[in-house]
């Protein structure tokens, strides 16, 4: 169902500016993202798509002589005042990278370790969380018979999936994608495909992908950045079948980028 403008705002953004040094990355963005939505982000390269979604979990606060201006709520709290507690906003909104990075462990502990430093020790809800992580990334049929089992043996596809599940074990809000199935083959890109949409019932999604046809597939509405500003946005059909700006209809008819 398309969440439309009375639907509950989960991230709100206003006169975004984000500086690494003198270079300018963001150039005052506003944006609502709506629970429950998967916001596409699209653009060619370095237009601000990864800054963005860094700044949305305080990853940006990592670099240094990075700067940033302007106010994002996620549920009407300003995350980027000062005394807003960046752990509990990472668990809240967690990230999923590009390249598959799990731990060299087994695959139950890439989904325990981190809730059991967070306070849970119980061996039946970590048992539980796991079961849970693992079937809400649609992994638990292909590794439920060998969760102590290395998570470096996986294929590629089914680590990207244990990647997801493990921030979902953390039981986020927002689940922030960084180009979720870049290195992976069309198979496994169509299974976490598949996993996003099962999961904006319960999650609100912002999905960065230089794959315009993915975003086209999976997302609710699009936000089209060019040379860190905002382009375009609005539904996903609507912007794909119609584009407002001729810069977004170059960039989704492959004329550039
Ligand atoms: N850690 C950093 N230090 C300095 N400049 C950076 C840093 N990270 C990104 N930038 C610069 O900020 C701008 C935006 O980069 P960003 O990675 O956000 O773009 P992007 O749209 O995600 O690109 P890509 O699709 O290539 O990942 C680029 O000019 C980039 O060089």
């Amino acid at each position: 169902m398309l969440k439309d403008s009375t639907w509950p705002i989960k991230i709100q953004v206003r006169d975004l500016n984000f500086y690494y040094g003198q270079r300018q990355a963001i150039e005052d963005l506003r944006l609502d993202i709506r629970q429950g939505e998967i916001l596409g982000l699209m653009g060619p390269s370095k237009s601000g798509k990864t800054t963005f979604l860094r700044v949305l979990n305080r990853m940006s606060d990592l670099v240094s002589g990075a700067r940033v201006e302007g106010s994002v709520h996620l549920d009407g709290e300003d995350i980027l005042a000062r005394d807003c507690n960046v752990d509990e906003l990472r668990r809240r909104v967690g990230m999923v990278f590009a390249k598959p990075t799990p731990l060299p462990r087994s695959i139950y502990e890439n989904l325990a370790f981190a809730p059991r430093m967070h306070g849970k020790r119980s061996k039946a809800v970590l048992d539980e969380l796991v079961e849970f992580s693992l079937k809400a990334a649609q992994l638990w049929p292909e590794v439920k018979d060998r969760l102590h089992d290395s998570a470096l043996k996986l294929s590629g596809g089914q680590q990207q999936r244990l990647c997801l599940a493990r921030t979902l074990a953390m039981q986020p809000e927002v689940i922030l994608l960084d180009e979720p199935t870049s290195g992976l083959d069309p198979i496994s890109t169509a299974r976490i495909e598949e996993t996003l949409t099962e999961l904006k019932k319960d999650f609100t999604i912002i999905l960065v992908s230089n794959n315009t046809k993915q975003i086209a597939r999976c997302s609710d509405k699009v936000a089209f950045l060019l040379m860190s500003r905002l382009i375009e946005y609005g539904v996903t059909p609507e912007v794909f079948m119609a584009p407002k700006d001729k810069r977004t209809d170059d960039y989704i008819s492959g004329r550039f980028g």
